[in-house]
């Protein structure tokens, strides 16, 4: 194992996500190597966040590095080897994920030319600041230095609520569930597939037995789980969505499990239909920082209408930050 510290980007760092996320990431969720947190917040709240820094020195984490804090993106990305970039507006009540493209664009197209600029040559990038996927794009776009496959925006909280979901239905336990896809937009059209699920070994569409239950219960409470949280908690997930963010940056880092697969928004190379260039959600298989999407499932009539409702979207969402100048 690596002894150099792991530079670690972490934007909206004094966020609802932020606060659950760097404790993670400094109490070794990435593994041993040591790390060093650099964050990345706006003016007005970098008091909060020097907070935050207090909190976590006072956890005397073995391997935290070093934290660094700042407001210019050039800076604070110096060097770094991972970014994770969460901070952006949350969408309230009532609201759906792409109304916030405007808002929130225009700060993936500054952080996308400071990563350029000053990262890391072998950085990875998760976007988790919504809309994830068209953030991603954006950040990708002007970024043109960085191999586009070191891009991705987090669908591994929707992969997770489909797993637990199953879970529940089934009465296994999610250690059991496998081979989980969300495919498309991290969004309300998303499609959470079962057909190449399992449950201990078994398909999971045949183990429930259930289209009724798929189609009306099962897709739409894992596709509108975030509007939910946002309407019993009055602020939108926080914890699950740190979590997810770490899941997948590990999987990204260390490499996903044997035998399984995990979800991640991807570029698409224009497998299973989704137009190339497209940050899409896919099934994917990681190993030492790479990732590869899963050839030759076949898609059935049921799911590819599903999968083209959720690209379409992703394209409708690159044309309106095409049009804002963004990409
Ligand atoms: N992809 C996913 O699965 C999920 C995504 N999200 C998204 O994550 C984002 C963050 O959510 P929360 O932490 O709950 O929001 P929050 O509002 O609590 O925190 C966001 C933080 O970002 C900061 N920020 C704003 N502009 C910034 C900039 N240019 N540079 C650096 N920091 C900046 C704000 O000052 C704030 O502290 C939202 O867009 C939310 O919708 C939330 C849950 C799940
Ligand atoms: O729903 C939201 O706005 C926050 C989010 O992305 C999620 O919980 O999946």
């Amino acid at each position: 194992m690596s002894t150099t510290p792991l530079k670690v980007a972490v934007t909206g760092a004094a966020g609802q996500i932020g606060y659950s996320l760097l404790f993670r990431l400094a109490s070794g969720a990435l593994g041993d190597r040591p790390i060093e947190l650099r964050l990345l917040e706006i003016e007005p709240a970098l008091k909060t966040l020097e907070g935050v820094v207090m909190e976590l020195d006072d956890c005397a984490f073995p391997n935290l590095a070093g934290i660094e804090i700042g407001h210019e993106a050039e800076k604070v990305f110096d060097g770094v080897n991972l970014a994770l970039l969460v901070g952006a507006r949350p969408r309230g009540p009532g609201m759906e994920r792409g109304d916030l493209l405007e808002a929130n664009g225009a700060i993936f197209t500054a952080q996308g030319k400071a990563l350029n600029a000053v990262a890391a040559d072998d950085v990875r990038i998760g976007v988790t600041g919504n809309p994830a996927n068209t953030n991603a794009l954006i950040a990708m776009t002007n970024a043109p230095d960085v191999p586009q496959s070191r891009f991705s925006a987090l669908t591994r909280l929707d992969h997770n609520r489909a797993i637990s979901q199953l879970a529940a239905k089934t009465g296994a336990p999610v250690t059991d569930i496998t081979h989980m896809t969300i495919w498309g937009n991290h969004s309300a059209t998303q499609y959470p597939d079962l057909f190449h699920a399992q449950v201990a070994g078994r398909n999971a569409a045949e183990t429930v037995g259930d289209q009724d239950w798929l189609e009306n219960t099962f897709i739409p409470t894992v596709a509108k789980r975030g509007a939910a949280i946002i309407d019993a908690r009055g602020s939108s997930s926080a914890a699950s969505a740190a979590s997810a963010t770490i899941d997948a940056a590990r999987d990204w880092l260390h490499g996903s499990a044997d035998d399984d697969w995990v979800s991640m928004a991807v570029v698409s190379d224009g497998s299973y239909g989704v137009p190339e260039g497209l940050i899409s959600s896919f099934p994917v298989t990681t190993r030492d920082g790479d990732w590869e999407i899963v050839q030759g499932l076949e898609i059935d009539d049921f799911s590819r209408a599903r999968i083209d409702a959720s690209v379409a979207e992703l394209a409708e969402e690159r044309d309106a930050v095409a049009k804002l100048g963004l990409i």
